[in-house]
């Protein structure tokens, strides 16, 4: 009979828990309906009031901005005569035209879109001076640099800005006397400088405020990634300027963070441009991270030697401030220039790196998430992450600097699961601290799943093809899976065990533990003794992603340390009644000797372009020290490297008449030689069709093994 009862209340029990599982779960999706729902009530909120909004207005007609207009004409030859550049790209004309009809516009297009673009041509098409708000003074001083070395009036009024360009700039809105087309300040100037305030509507009285912009827009909402606080004071630009066009600009911003903007910024009824957050010439590769510290450095700096030996630029993310300095140490113990850039380090000394690197005087910068925005190199090559970031939206925003010129980059992350309590440690008390990060986790260690999809994904984006850009998609990984119950049930008693007399475990300790219970019990031939150190860590990863395991947090004198406990599922593990499966790689995860599809198509060898490199090197340090990429981009280098003009008419027509003025005598120089290597008839017949092509479509290559690409909207 007592048998009988035990039984019973042993299945009651269980059944009881299943079920207790089941309302956690449903209270769980609860949870996320209930946001979903919120979301989905204020997008309609703000449908309704902008469709009354309209209703009242005049009716309007439907705007389509990527058809004609009158400053057509004069817009592509600002584009291409002074920007240099040969098309636009995807929404760039479209926003450029919406801005021209004095429109307030929200642009979000991913980094390195040409946002710039957006509101530079504007700016230069309409009369008097376009205000640009920026956060940053270094790159406030980059894009200034840039535009003055095509010519353009632009100026900045900052804490280091002389008192002689003060004065100019201050008369110019004053008195609108001496010529200033762009005027950048930091957001502080808007907020605390009544004199600055004064003189702006001064300018605006005079009827010569040609539009604002606002670049960094997220830094309004606190909802976004990089809230400051002065940006929250720059809705009286609206108010004081109600009728000038207002353009707001950003990389990435969530629905919640664009109606933020649009209500700080009193800009409710502006015309919104949202691209997509793909970019396709990213090649996205997570690999296996060693235990061992020399091992990673070894395999990082073999990769730079092998796959950027032409000292193209990039960034090692690492996890420390000491972390950053022994990276970069080790780096250069290897024979590879590299530097680090953290918080800890003086602004001059940070200053002295970052130009350094953005000179192409330095190949690597070693950083800390320090290094971030801000960082306006548009030739960065491959960014690697030495180990995960925190989210997925870190994460996004920090591979995005590779490749913002639009040429193949690589975006490598080292992972390994004992670097997870470092990052978790750090991030349980932010809002959904963990749940982001166990995302990243699983953008990890997923071995299947293309890695494009996880970010459409996450920023709610429809699916596109990844056309084998990145490592699971390009060539998978061989994967053995196994079934881990058995394992998961041992972890599950094992911790019973120790909660049950108050003690606590690391993973470490815990992988150290299970390892030592399954040799103490003898039993090597159990199936839990088949697997390595890394592949237990990795089997308690994934209980916690399954909430079997859950992490807990305790603060000591000197650090905070992360305990691994059971969570809500145990006892489902407990009984074996959790199927779990684990998927080990078998060899090493990504292929590391082949060649990603990416890789190949950026690889330069052409002595020609080597030497143009060289040359844009030189003239930038001649020409006030703007930078390489200002003098010509990588994309001009690759097209002169193989359509090769050698008159400044046809140079002209490859890279607009500013630059060609400026640079043709040193550019021809350089080419001549080349020419007269070649076969004559083919450089006739290339430059012919240049010329037909009136500079903006590119040649058909005449080496089947050299990749060029273009960005541009038909690539
Ligand atoms: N239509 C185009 N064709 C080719 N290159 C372009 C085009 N538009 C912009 N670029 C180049 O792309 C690079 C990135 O542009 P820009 O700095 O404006 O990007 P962004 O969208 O502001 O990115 P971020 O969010 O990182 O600031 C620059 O080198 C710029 O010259
Ligand atoms: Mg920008």
């Amino acid at each position: 009979m007592e048998p009988d009862i035990e039984e019973e209340l042993l299945c009651v029990e269980a059944e009881l828990q299943d079920v207790q599982d089941q309302i956690r779960a449903l209270l769980d999706r609860q949870e996320k309906l209930y946001e979903r729902q919120s979301e989905l009530q204020t997008l309609l909120d703000g449908y309704k009031i902008s469709q009354s909004a309209e209703n009242k207005a005049a009716p309007v007609a439907v705007e389509d901005w990527s058809g004609s207009f009158e400053w057509d004409s004069r817009a592509d030859d600002t584009r291409f005569n002074i920007f240099g550049i040969s098309s636009f790209r995807a929404n760039q004309r479209e926003i450029i035209n919406a801005v021209m009809s004095g429109r307030d516009v929200l642009v979000i297009m991913a980094a390195g879109g040409g946002k710039s673009l957006c509101y530079q041509l504007p700016a230069i098409l309409r009369d008097g001076v376009a205000l640009v708000v920026s956060p940053l003074l270094s790159l406030i001083q980059d894009q200034v640099m840039g535009l003055t070395a095509l010519g353009i009036p632009a100026y900045m009024l900052t804490s280091t800005t002389s008192k002689e360009d003060e004065k100019y700039i201050y008369k110019a809105l004053d008195k609108g006397e001496g010529a200033l087309t762009i005027l950048y300040v930091t957001p502080e100037k808007i907020s605390k400088s009544k004199r600055f305030m004064s003189k702006l509507e001064k300018c605006h009285h005079g009827g010569r405020l040609s539009l604002v912009a606002i670049d960094e827009a997220h830094c309004c909402s606190q909802w976004g990634h990089d809230f400051r606080p002065d940006y929250k004071n720059l809705g009286i630009l609206k108010i004081q300027f109600p009728n000038i066009p207002m353009i707001a600009l950003t990389a990435t911003a969530t629905y919640k963070v664009q109606t933020d903007l649009m209500e700080m910024l009193h800009i409710p009824k502006c015309v919104k441009f949202v691209s997509t957050v793909n970019r396709p010439n990213l090649f996205y590769k997570v690999l296996d991270k060693s235990s061992v510290g020399k091992v990673v450095i070894d395999e990082i700096a073999d990769y730079i030697r092998g796959s950027c030996s032409n000292n193209e630029s990039g960034i090692v993310y690492c996890f420390s401030r000491k972390e950053c300095e022994q990276v970069a140490k080790e780096l250069r113990d290897r024979g590879i220039s590299a530097d680090y850039y953290h918080a800890d380090m003086d602004v001059v000394a940070r200053g002295k790196v970052h130009l350094r690197w953005s000179k192409n005087k330095l190949q690597v910068i070693v950083g800390t998430v320090a290094f971030g925005m801000g960082i306006n190199k548009p030739d960065v090559r491959f960014v690697i992450h030495h180990s995960l970031s925190k989210s997925m939206e870190t994460y996004y925003q920090e591979s995005g600097r590779a490749g913002r010129d639009g040429l193949p980059s690589e975006c490598i992350l080292y992972f390994r699961p004992g670097d997870i309590p470092r990052q978790s440690s750090m991030v349980f008390y932010e809002n959904c601290g963990l749940q982001n990060l166990y995302d990243i986790v699983r953008y990890c260690q997923s071995n299947r799943k293309c890695r494009r999809s996880a970010f459409f994904q996450h920023f709610g984006e429809a699916m596109q093809d990844c056309n084998g850009m990145c490592d699971n998609c390009a060539y998978g990984t061989e994967i053995k899976e196994v079934d881990a119950t058995y394992h998961a049930k041992i972890i599950a008693s094992l911790l019973h065990d120790m909660q049950s007399n108050d003690q606590r475990a690391t993973m470490l300790q815990l992988v150290d533990r299970f390892r030592a219970k399954i040799k103490a019990s003898g039993a090597s031939n159990t199936p839990a003794s088949d697997l390595k150190k890394e592949e237990v860590e990795q089997l308690i990863i994934l209980l916690i992603l399954d909430r079997v395991l859950k992490e807990e947090f305790q603060h000591t004198a000197y650090a905070t340390n992360a305990y691994v406990t059971l969570g809500p599922l145990w006892k489902q593990a407990l009984q074996g009644k959790k199927a779990v499966k684990l998927e080990i790689t078998i060899g090493q995860r990504g292929n590391k000797g082949g060649s990603p599809k990416g890789a190949n198509k950026r690889t330069r060898t052409s002595g020609l372009e080597t030497k143009l490199d060289e040359l844009r090197i030189e003239l930038s340090s001649s020409h006030g020290g703007i930078f390489p990429h200002a003098v010509l981009s990588m994309q001009q280098i690759n097209m002169l490297g193989h359509q090769k003009p050698t008159s400044i008419e046809e140079l002209e027509k490859l890279i607009g008449k500013v630059k060609a003025e400026k640079y043709g005598n040193r550019i021809i120089e350089i080419i001549q030689p080349y020419v007269t290597l070649e076969n004559p008839d083919v450089m006739e017949q290339d430059l012919r069709k240049a010329s037909e092509n009136g500079g903006n479509k590119r040649l058909k290559k005449k080496d089947k093994n050299l990749v060029y690409v273009e960005s541009s909207e038909d690539e």
